[in-house]
């Protein structure tokens, strides 16, 4: 399979024009974070933060918010029990997304469900986590007019495409359920991601076991989301996201015993400035 190189990042990651102001650079929205699970779509949301995202706004369980405002005051929040404001939420936005630390509750399942009624064309929507299973137990459709990106670990995937594990080598087993389920993209995370669309299959070839901690996952979903929101074409921005997350973390690696995913988001602005300054 092909390499995903770091030419991608030059490619998709823009100098920012003078004139520009925060509606230039995208308006996302991240949905996730029960009581038990708070941490993860607080993770995510700092991802998507220190990626540049021109506004965000995160849907959660209301006794999240005040640990959102508190780490992240540039982010606005909603109390995700009210589906009118955060369906509202989802119309106005270019990118959704949605899962880290949801759970797997009914009530997730019901916003998970109005969500993808919800979203109209041209908008993005990257699922995760939770949400990923949530499509699974509850045969939830995704919407085929929306462009969507699906994050799963191998055990996600299994769940939600029946290719069991041992299996998943097989890349056209994987990419004949990526279309059978209407996902464009299918980033499927393990030692050397994969990314699969339409017509193109690459690999990461960086990356270690120094990321085999929890929140990983929660901080590539939300740069994920930040990249997309800002950076025209959601597949390269996709694929340039997977591979920053990977080579910040081989880069802290180098004088870290393991790579804490708050430390990812920590170095991002500074990575991005590295592949293209602003000045
Ligand atoms: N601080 C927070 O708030 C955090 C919150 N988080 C959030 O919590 C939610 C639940 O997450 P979780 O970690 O409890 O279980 P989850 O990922 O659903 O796995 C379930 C089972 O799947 C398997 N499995 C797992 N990984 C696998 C792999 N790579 N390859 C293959 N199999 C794998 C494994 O089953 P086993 O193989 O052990 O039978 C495992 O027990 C989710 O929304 C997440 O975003 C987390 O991000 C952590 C930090
Ligand atoms: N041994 C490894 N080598 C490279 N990357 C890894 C390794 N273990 C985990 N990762 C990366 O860490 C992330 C884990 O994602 P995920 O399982 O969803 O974590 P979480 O849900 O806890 O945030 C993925 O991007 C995966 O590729
Ligand atoms: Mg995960």
């Amino acid at each position: 399979m092909e390499e995903l190189k770091p030419d991608i990042l030059h490619e998709v990651i823009q100098k920012r024009f003078a004139q520009a102001n925060k509606t230039s650079f995208g308006n996302a929205l991240l949905i996730g974070g029960s009581l038990q699970y708070a941490g993860a779509i607080l993770m995510a949301a700092s991802a998507a933060v220190s990626s540049g995202i021109g506004r965000l706004t995160v849907a959660t369980q209301r006794e999240n918010l005040t640990a959102l405002r508190v780490r992240n005051p540039e982010a606005m929040g909603l109390d995700w029990s009210h589906h009118g404001p955060v369906l509202d939420q989802v119309r106005k936005c270019n990118v959704v997304l949605i899962g880290p630390g949801m759970g797997e509750s009914d009530e997730a399942a019901e916003l998970v469900r109005a969500t993808m009624r919800a979203m109209r064309p041209g908008q993005n929507l990257v699922i995760d986590a939770s949400a990923l299973n949530l499509i699974a137990d509850h045969h939830i459709m995704v919407p085929t007019d929306v462009f969507t990106i699906a994050t799963p670990h191998q055990g996600e995937w299994a769940k939600l495409s029946s290719v069991m594990i041992p299996y998943q080598g097989s890349m056209e087993l994987n990419d004949l359920q990526r279309q059978n389920l209407n996902l464009d993209v299918l980033v499927l995370k393990q030692h050397h991601t994969v990314v699969l669309s339409d017509n193109r299959q690459v690999q990461l070839q960086i990356g270690g076991p120094y990321q085999a901690t929890g929140g990983m996952g929660d901080t590539l979903a939300g740069m994920i989301a930040g990249f997309i929101g800002q950076f025209a074409e959601p597949r390269r921005a996709t694929e340039a996201a997977v591979y920053a997350h990977s080579a910040i973390a081989e880069e802290l690696a180098a004088h870290n015993w393991v790579v804490q995913p708050s430390l990812i988001a920590d170095y991002l602005p500074n990575y991005m400035a590295r592949i293209n300054t602003n000045l």
